[in-house]
């Protein structure tokens, strides 16, 4: 199966409802519209083993519909696993996802969702054209769809070109165009800018806002700190934690940093801080990162 169809294979197996730490982060509560009944996704209590290890420690996340939030943490820090939670495909899952209302995973949310992986997967030996049209058929869109999004990726002077022969950038284009086929009403998008020009990657954000502003909800993870201020909230993830959740501005003005980067290097060194041994408080680290300079 392609990626970048908005197709989600499999449930977590191990979803417990009405987990017990149900809890909201009162700080997205206080800043957004978003609500458990509004939102998009509904995330709590998530808690996510791979191999030996657990790499999300319970993470609750909240994310209102018509939305563009980033998904932003080094590298290693859990953003795939936390996007493949939301799809639906990640085993040693506990916790809860909702995601338009229904468990993620679940057969209705297939054509809903559209979700484009770090690594592009299409059909080498058929053109650009012809692999959107198969993922168009899968998701039941219209035909007339595959020149809408070829346009958005501005990718239709390549659409006659085989697709094992376009760039690395262009390939990450057709996967993006894929899973902007129908009508998505979320785009789980892993960091689909890797490896695109600055202006390519202007564009694309510009396209994301469209999105949002139509009513798409769009996750975006990078580990690009600058892409941050392109978006309307942030999610800064570490070591399988949420570090903060807020708006870009939000985000400086409780930090005192000039910039997204800074603003994370400043928390993650207030939630060391905090973590050193005999240290007063011993909270959680989403509610310490509120406390950053
Ligand atoms: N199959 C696996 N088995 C064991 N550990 C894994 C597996 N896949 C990922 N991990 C670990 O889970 C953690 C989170 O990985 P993940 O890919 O979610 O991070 P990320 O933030 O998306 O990183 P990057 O920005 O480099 O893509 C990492 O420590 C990684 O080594």
């Amino acid at each position: 199966m392609g990626i970048g169809c908005g197709v989600a294979v499999r449930k977590p197996r191990a979803i417990v409802r009405n987990h017990p730490e149900r809890r909201i982060l009162h700080h997205m509560t206080n800043t957004s519209p978003g609500t458990a009944e509004t939102a998009t996704i509904d995330i709590r209590g998530l808690r996510v083993k791979r191999g030996h290890s657990e790499v999300l420690h319970g993470v609750d996340v909240l994310v209102p519909r018509g939305r563009l939030v980033g998904l932003l943490g080094p590298s290693g820090s859990g953003k795939t696993t936390l996007m493949r939670s939301i799809m639906g495909v990640q085993l040693g899952v506990t916790g809860t996802i909702d995601v338009l209302g229904l468990p993620a995973g679940s057969a209705a949310l297939r054509r809903r969702v559209g979700y484009v992986t770090q690594s592009p997967s299409q059909y080498d030996d058929i053109t650009v054209r012809q692999n959107l049209a198969y993922f168009a058929s899968v998701v039941g869109a219209p035909r007339g769809d595959v020149d809408r999004v070829l346009d958005a990726v501005e990718l239709r002077p390549q659409a006659r070109q085989l697709t094992g022969s376009l760039s690395g950038g262009q390939r990450s284009r057709v996967s993006l165009a894929a899973a902007l086929l129908g009508a998505p009403e979320l785009l789980v998008l892993d960091e689909p800018t890797v490896g695109l020009d600055p202006v390519l990657r202007v564009q694309l954000w510009g396209l994301f806002h469209t999105l949002a502003r139509d009513g798409v909800t769009v996750l975006v993870s990078s580990h690009v700190m600058d892409e941050a201020t392109r978006c309307d909230r942030l999610l800064l993830l570490r070591e399988g934690e949420v570090l903060t959740d807020d708006t870009p501005d939000g985000l400086l003005a409780a930090t005192g940093a000039e910039d997204a980067e800074e603003a994370f290097l400043k928390l993650i060194a207030a939630a060391d801080e905090q973590q050193a041994p005999g240290h007063a408080s011993h909270g959680h680290p989403q509610h310490r990162a509120k406390e950053a300079p």
